[in-house]
């Protein structure tokens, strides 16, 4: 331990300062520049604005709320967050330092660190000799040797964690891996693996991910973003963990779905890793086991709700943009229907907010069904859809499909709407039911007697498209498949949730039950399906394919807020990616390997939606989009340093 400005660290706590040569005086570098997180530890950030907003909160009683002084010292600007130019004499601030690592702590920093592929010469100058084995290897055969180690794993957690730790050691040999082998890994690092990975994530937790704001940080949430060790920052994925797919309340553990989604972001998006902060909000859980499981690492109390849910979020929000910026995105992820809607409206006009399970959901659908049509024909409007399951992926899909309709043909969107219809655990949503529905569901009740079971349902509306957006597996079942398949020469099935243990039916069971006719896509992935001679690959219909292109497109316009026709743009740009290869096969989205591409192409037609609505603000308008979204794109190749 030693004293750093009257604050006590560890030498861990200054990663590797000791052998860091100081910076100041050595700009423009190429080297492996670390900024040392010494924050100080007596609680008063050095921001004058967030002294005072801390102060003034202090002397309000620990209940009162602290929104009105949050948002008055919101001003949007980001030049002096930290307050070192601001500060007087009198206020401490975060003692930041940038340095040039070297020998063992750069080996162990994982932005900087490439293991045996150091050169020689970066072995001389960065103090590395005898700290190696004398072999030097290559980046790809780096990747080829993980991947050898990570097939030798039967069990695919073990791959989760592996990959974990890779990701630790390695940053640039994770996203290449990640890249270069994305539909072997995509199953690991995402659906379905992650999802057990939350379910366990307190016994394989191993070092924290990600920032985790929990009630006990209430009042502090400003320095709490200030301990995280990267200032620029352009996305957030945050999650309360009360719906985690469709597993339900795993409190705390959820962390791994915003981990799972930003890596997602920099290898599919190309966004920079460093610019990506996952971050769960823990106010609990109401989740019995995890309460009683002596390794779980949330608060253990029941989900605090109303005004203390609100007021947490509120200083989280605001703190964010006053760190951050205008121009941050936050993805909201896997929390509960009653605050997943109520989030969105809150904070869609004060801040550049996108629900993935809302919105980005839709817009994959959305796409897939674009595509489909070139499978049945027919346009949009020609069909009848019924979902099973109105919360935020079914009703965020359904509206999406509602407004697209209502462009193509110019009929309102109260009358589009009728064309879908949604069954949730009561039955069909009708016009009698309208009392006791949430307001969400409302403008899905139509004229019709009540159904109780899905069967009937799919038998009395004779949907085209059946959608299963429940979060409840095995739902669709034999006789709801074959009643499908006897008035639609080609049934369009899409099993959206999550994981694979949730999926409404198996790609084998709708191919085999449909006689082979359905077009079928699931949220999680199937393996290709052999059915009377005939293989069947089917597509995966997860935001995936949306999300990471969305938020490139949003950040390389520099918007301020997102807005549905971005998102309908999102979908028209994902569905004219299907080749007509991809059709012979009977996919409706186009395979994973082109993610990138397909990324740049989402991004540029998101960015141009942004420009034209004037929510742009990086301005001039780049003649190209495509090629500067690629321009923009996260390359894990090593760099050289000097
Ligand atoms: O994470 C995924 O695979 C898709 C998603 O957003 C969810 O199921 O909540
Ligand atoms: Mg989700």
């Amino acid at each position: 331990m030693f004293s750093l400005n009257g604050s006590s660290f560890t030498n861990n706590s200054l990663s590797g300062v000791s052998r860091c040569l100081t910076q100041s005086s050595r700009r423009g570098v190429s080297g492996p520049m670390v900024v040392a997180a010494a924050v100080n530890s007596n609680g008063k950030p050095g921001d004058r604005n967030v002294s005072v907003l801390v102060e003034n909160s202090m002397k309000e009683s620990a209940a009162a709320p602290v929104e009105k002084e949050i948002k008055s010292t919101v001003t949007g600007g980001v030049g002096d967050v930290y307050g070192e130019d601001s500060a007087t004499e009198d206020q401490s601030i975060t003692p930041w330092t940038l340095s040039v690592a070297s020998g063992y702590s750069l080996l162990r920093n994982p932005h900087y660190n490439k293991g045996l592929a150091f050169s020689e010469k970066e072995r001389d100058s960065h103090y590395l000799r005898g700290l190696l084995p004398p072999v030097v290897v290559n980046h790809d055969l780096q990747v080829k040797k993980m991947m050898n180690n990570l097939r030798q794993y039967e069990v695919p957690l073990q791959r989760y964690i592996a990959m974990m730790d890779i990701q630790e050691m390695n940053e640039r040999l994770y996203y290449k891996l990640l890249m270069d082998n994305v539909e072997e890994l995509l199953p690991i690092v995402y659906t379905p693996t992650v999802g057990e990975a939350c379910q366990k994530y307190g016994s394989i937790f191993r070092r924290p991910q990600g920032l985790f704001i929990s009630l006990k940080e209430k009042g502090k949430i400003n320095e709490v973003l200030k301990n995280w060790p990267e200032r620029k920052i352009q996305v957030i994925v945050v999650t309360d963990g009360e719906r985690i797919l469709g597993l339900g309340d795993l409190g705390c553990q959820g962390m791994g779905i915003p981990v799972g989604k930003l890596s997602l972001y920099t290898a599919l998006g190309g966004i920079r890793p460093s610019a990506c902060l996952p971050i769960t909000i823990d106010v609990g859980t109401n989740n019995e086991d995890l309460l009683n499981d002596e390794f779980y690492i949330g608060l253990r109390q029941r989900r605090a709700r109303g005004q203390e849910y609100a007021e947490l979020f509120d200083e989280f929000m605001y703190a964010v943009k006053q760190n951050y910026g205008e121009k941050v995105l936050i993805q909201f992820e896997d929390f509960a229907n009653h605050n997943a809607f109520d989030l969105l409206a809150k904070y869609g006009t004060s801040h550049l907010v996108f629900n993935d399970d809302i919105q980005g959901t839709a817009s994959v659908v959305l796409a897939g069904l674009m595509a489909s049509l070139q499978l049945v024909g027919g346009t949009l409007a020609e069909h009848t859809f019924l979902f099973l399951g109105a919360g935020e992926a079914g009703t965020g899909i359904a509206e999406l499909i509602a407004l697209e309709m209502s462009k193509q043909t110019g009929i309102p969107l109260e009358e589009t709407r009728k064309k879908i219809w949604m069954l949730d655990s009561k039955g069909l949503i009708v016009n009698s039911r309208m009392e006791s529905l949430q307001h969400f569901k409302r403008p899905w009740a139509h004229e019709h007697e009540p159904v109780k079971e899905l069967v009937n349902a799919v038998k009395s509306i004779k949907p085209t498209v059946l959608i299963g957006s429940s979060g409840a597996g095995r739902t669709f079942t034999k006789e709801v498949v074959q009643a499908l398949a006897t008035f639609n020469e080609k049934p369009i099935i899409f099993a959206l949730s999550n994981p694979t243990s949730q999926s409404e039916c198996t790609a084998e069971e709708a191919y085999s039950w449909s006689e082979g006719r359905a077009i079928f896509a699931s949220g999680s992935p199937f393996a290709p399906v052999e059915y009377n001679g005939k293989v069947y690959a089917s597509g995966q219909a997860n935001n995936a394919y949306i999300f990471p292109g969305f938020g490139l497109g949003l950040i390389i316009s520099g918007a301020i807020r997102v807005h549905d026709d971005m998102l309908l743009a999102a979908s028209e740009a994902l569905a004219e990616q299907v080749s007509q290869e991809n059709f012979e096969k009977g996919l409706i989205y186009p395979p994973f390997t082109n993610i990138r591409k397909i990324s740049a192409n989402i991004a540029a037609k998101v960015a141009a939606k942004a420009y034209e609505l004037g929510l742009a603000t990086r301005l001039p308008e780049p003649a190209n989009l495509v090629a500067y979204a690629e321009s923009c794109m996260y390359s894990p190749a090593y760099r050289s340093y000097r």
